[in-house]
C-alpha cells in the first residue's frame, strides 16, 4: 500500500459512512480494523480513503470484485480484510467479455437524472433512467437542464411529475451556480451522487457548477506515485464544496438496460397495480378481453406513450437478459467441453 496524501475529508461521515455500514461491523471487527472508501480504480489496484489518509491498494486475486463507492475494512496494517455490504450497486452488461456483469458503482445515495429542455426532451428517456435507478436502489432526482432557453420550463416539469406524483423534479440553468443551488436540498454531508443523461444534457456543466470553478480539473491532475510520471485521471469520487460527493466515472454514462426488470416494474408501479386486475395472469395489456390496463388508457388515466414504453422497456430488458443467459449456458457448455478434452488427453498420455 501506498500512502499519497492526507484527505480533505473532515470525518468519515464526510466520506459517505453512516449506520448502514456501521452496524454491519462486529464488535471485534470495530475494534481491529477501520473502514475506508474506493475512491478511485485502476487496472491493478483501488485509491482508497479515509478521514485521514488517501492510499493505493494493490488489488489480489483473492479480494472480492470491487468498484468506486465501495466500503471495505483494513487491518491495523492497511491489508485488505473485508469488503462492506452495498446500500445501493450499479452495474451494466459487459461488451465482448466472458464476465457478464460490470459493476459501475456502489453506495450511491441519489441519481440526477439530466434531461434538457430543448428537441432532446423526452419522456420515454426520462423512464428508462428512471428503471435503470431505481434498480440500483437509488433515489432518483430528474434534473431539466437548459431552463434559461425554454420559457415554458414549469410547464416540462409539470408532466414529467405527472409520470409519478412523488418524483422529484427541478428545472435549473447549469451554466448558472445560484440556479443550480436547488440542488443542494439532495447533497447533504456525505451523500453520495451521480449524475446520468445522453451526451450533451449538460452533465459536465452541472458537475462544474456543483464543485465551484474548475474544482473537477484541478481534483484530477495527480501524481502516479508507482510508475514516477504525471497522469492525468479524472478523480472518480469527488467532494463538493459544502457537503456531499459526486461519484463520476465513464462507466455511469454509458449505462443501458439489462438484468432490470425490478427497476422496471418499480418506475411503472401504476400499470402493474392495475395489471394485477386484468382478466388473465398473462395479459400482454394488447387487446385482450378484460385488460384493466387498456380500460385505463382509454379513460385517460394512463398515457397511451406511457404503456407502450413500458412494453417495450420489459421487452428490451428481456431480450438483453436472454441472451446474457444464454452466454452464461454456452460458457458453461464451454467450460466442460474443456474438462473433458483434458481429461481425454490425460487417458491418451497413461496418466
Ligand atoms: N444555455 C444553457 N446551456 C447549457 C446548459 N447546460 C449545458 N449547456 C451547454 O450545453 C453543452 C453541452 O454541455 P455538457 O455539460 O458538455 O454536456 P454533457 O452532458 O456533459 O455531455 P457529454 O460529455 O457528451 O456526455 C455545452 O455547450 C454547455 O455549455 C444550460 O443549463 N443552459
Ligand atoms: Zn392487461
Amino acid at each position: 500500500m501506498q500512502f499519497k496524501s492526507l484527505t480533505g475529508y473532515k470525518s468519515l461521515a464526510t466520506l459517505g459512512w453512516r449506520p448502514f455500514f456501521q452496524q454491519q461491523l462486529t464488535l471485534e471487527e470495530y475494534s481491529l480494523y477501520f473502514p475506508v472508501r474506493v475512491i478511485e480504480q485502476h487496472k491493478s489496484m483501488i485509491t482508497v480513503a479515509s478521514d485521514a489518509f488517501v492510499a493505493n491498494l494493490d488489488l489480489q486475486h483473492s479480494m472480492p470484485e470491487m468498484v468506486v463507492g465501495d466500503w471495505l475494512l483494513l487491518d491495523r496494517d492497511n491489508h485488505f480484510y473485508r469488503l462492506l455490504d452495498r446500500s445501493t450497486c450499479f452495474k451494466r452488461k459487459a461488451a465482448g467479455s466472458r464476465v457478464d456483469w460490470q459493476l459501475i458503482s456502489a453506495n450511491v445515495d441519489t441519481a440526477f437524472i439530466v434531461c434538457s429542455l430543448n428537441a432532446n426532451f423526452n419522456l420515454n428517456r426520462i423512464e428508462r433512467y428512471l428503471s435503470l435507478v431505481n434498480e440500483a436502489g437509488a433515489q432518483p432526482v430528474v434534473v431539466l437542464s437548459k431552463s434559461d432557453l425554454n420559457p415554458s420550463a414549469q410547464e416540462f416539469a409539470s408532466q414529467v411529475r405527472r409520470l409519478d406524483n412523488s418524483l422529484c423534479v427541478e428545472a435549473v440553468n447549469c451554466l448558472d451556480r445560484d440556479s443550480v443551488s436547488k440542488l443542494h436540498h439532495w447533497i447533504g454531508e456525505g451523500e453520495t451522487i451521480v449524475v446520468l443523461g445522453s451526451s450533451g444534457v449538460g452533465k459536465s456543466t452541472l458537475i462544474n457548477s456543483l464543485l465551484g470553478t474548475n474544482q473537477q480539473k484541478t481534483n484530477s491532475i495527480r501524481k502516479d506515485d508507482e510508475k514516477g510520471r504525471h497522469t492525468t485521471t479524472r478523480r472518480s469520487l469527488i467532494p463538493i464544496p459544502g457537503g456531499g460527493l459526486i461519484l463520476d466515472t465513464p462507466g455511469m454514462r454509458a449505462i443501458q438496460l439489462a438484468d432490470c426488470r425490478d427497476g422496471i416494474l418499480t418506475t411503472f408501479s401504476d400499470i402493474e397495480e392495475l395489471a394485477a386486475r386484468c382478466r388473465y395472469r398473462d395479459c400482454q395489456h394488447q387487446s385482450e378481453p378484460g385488460c384493466a390496463v387498456q380500460k385505463a388508457v382509454e379513460a385517460g388515466e394512463i398515457d397511451r406513450r406511457r404503456l407502450e414504453n413500458y412494453l417495450k422497456l420489459l421487452k428490451e430488458e428481456a431480450f438483453n437478459s436472454a441472451t446474457l443467459s444464454e452466454k452464461r449456458a454456452k460458457d458453461k457448455a464451454l467450460g466442460k467441453f474443456y474438462k473433458r478434452t483434458l481429461t481425454e488427453s490425460y487417458k491418451q498420455k497413461g496418466r
